[in-house]
């Protein structure tokens, strides 16, 4: 007889520890075959990033390698998962499909005609958490962090599972190849390296580092955005600020669950209306950091040369595309995307709503307003960060003034408020 067989579809979950698709699958069914499908349209998307597509390839890389560690393999297919999917569980006599839930409107809707496709094959799909700390699903809409902060850490958590000792696979597997990665930004991805970065970091650096642009921070973001490592298994290691902000990111991922129309929307509906009245070449200044402010031009090249950007710098960098120049926020969420590794759209989208002071968590405006200069004095107080990422822009024409441009600000965004 045919021995029990299921699929286990990797997302970005790219990891073996701490992995519940996976245990429950394993505990359940005698064979696995663990897939990975390379989606074109995540590939070549609206967000595609030369950066990220190499880091998501060495993830499968060091994913295929854990599992064959195993004596299992990874399959990597090219084609969508609908298509892909009820395929693989036919070739291979599966009846369940394992995967963990996700929450950005490209994957829920994805996963809703892949579960479809799946029943309609006889498989049975089944959802586990496994992206996020808490199930962020679970607690009603919030829209500001503090009230969620609180209810959130009284959700039950799950143990943190240990990596499987044995991944049995069906002897006939065609695994496919893994394309070679193209250009990388200054990490490496996979499981391997993820968790050397999660063991090597000290939270005791960590309130410093947060503060002072030239120091860098626990660089896990985009390990935790593909999932080699597991944000929950972080958690138990986490105190003080640092789990603090890892509830950051249960909360933007619980924002876009709750209201997917941020995706293309200000979450306060009223500031759709403000008139973007930002000049082209000023967006261009800015992505090149040539605005002749030393922060902004500093966060801008450290972006484009590496794939990353201190959190301080995003703040800044993103308030002056805003409320500087004048451009619409949507602008500067696609150009991060395009180059950040950790690029994710519940926190890209989170956080420049946030910085634009349109979006959850709000503000007074006058409180949302960053100084490029004194902000510069206060988070790279030796002048490391400039020196080390663009010593020339002290020679560049600031292109605007703040003072002026944060009139005009006040201003516009009067205006949509009707105020
Ligand atoms: C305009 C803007 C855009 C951003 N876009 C992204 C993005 O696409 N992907 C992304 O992961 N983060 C994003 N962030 C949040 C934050 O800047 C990065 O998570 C952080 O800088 C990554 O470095 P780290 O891992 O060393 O962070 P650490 O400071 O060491 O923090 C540890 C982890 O906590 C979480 N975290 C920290 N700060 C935030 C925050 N403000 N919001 C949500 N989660 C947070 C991240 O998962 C991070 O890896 C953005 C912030 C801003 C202001």
């Amino acid at each position: 007889m045919m021995a029990t067989t299921a699929l286990v579809w990797f997302r970005r979950d790219l990891r073996v520890h701490d992995h519940p698709p996976l245990r429950a699958a394993l505990d359940a069914f005698e064979r696995v075959v663990p897939v990975f499908v390379l989606d074109p349209r995540l590939l070549e998307g609206r967000f595609e990033s030369e950066y990220r597509a190499a880091f998501l390839l060495d993830c499968l890389k060091d994913l295929r390698k854990a599992l064959q560690e195993r004596g299992g393999n990874l399959v990597v297919v090219r084609g969508t998962p609908e298509q892909e999917l009820p395929r693989l569980a036919r070739e291979h006599g599966a009846t369940a499909t394992y995967f963990a839930s996700d929450v950005s409107p490209f994957a829920m809707g994805r996963d809703q005609r892949v579960e479809a496709a799946l029943t309609e094959a006889g498989v049975e799909p089944r959802r586990t958490p496994g992206n996020f700390i808490a199930d962020i699903g679970k607690v009603k809409p919030y829209s500001v962090f503090s009230p969620f902060w609180r209810a959130w850490r009284e959700l039950p958590r799950r143990d943190v599972l240990g990596a499987p000792r044995t991944v049995t696979v069906p002897s006939n597997l065609a695994v496919g190849t893994i394309p070679a990665p193209g250009k990388r930004g200054d990490q490496h991805g996979g499981e391997a390296a993820g968790r050397r970065q999660m063991l090597a970091f000290d939270p005791a650096t960590y309130d410093d580092a947060r503060v002072n642009m030239a120091l860098q921070t626990s660089r896990l973001s985009a390990y935790l955005h593909f999932g080699c490592v597991s944000a929950r298994e972080l958690e138990t290691r986490s105190s003080g600020k640092f789990a603090r902000q890892l509830a950051w990111r249960d909360f933007y991922a619980h924002v876009l669950l709750k209201h997917p129309r941020n995706t293309r929307h200000a979450h306060q509906a009223e500031m759709d209306a403000i008139e973007w009245e930002g000049e082209d070449e000023h967006f261009h200044a800015w992505c090149e950091g040539r605005t002749g402010y030393p922060a902004v031009d500093a966060g801008m090249r450290q972006l484009a040369q590496t794939g990353w950007m201190h959190n301080r710098a995003r703040l800044i960098t993103a308030s002056f595309l805003v409320k500087d120049l004048h451009i619409d926020w949507r602008r500067g969420e696609q150009h991060f995307m395009r180059y950040l590794i950790d690029g994710d759209v519940a926190q890209n989208n989170g956080n420049w709503q946030w910085i634009s002071s349109v979006g959850v968590d709000p503000a007074p405006l006058y409180r949302r307003f960053y100084n490029p200069t004194l902000q510069l004095q206060r988070h790279d107080p030796d002048g490391d960060y400039v020196a080390r990422w663009a010593p020339d822009s002290q020679t560049i024409t600031p292109i605007v003034d703040h003072a002026v441009e944060r009139k005009r600000t006040m201003e516009a965004y009067g205006r949509a408020r009707g105020t």
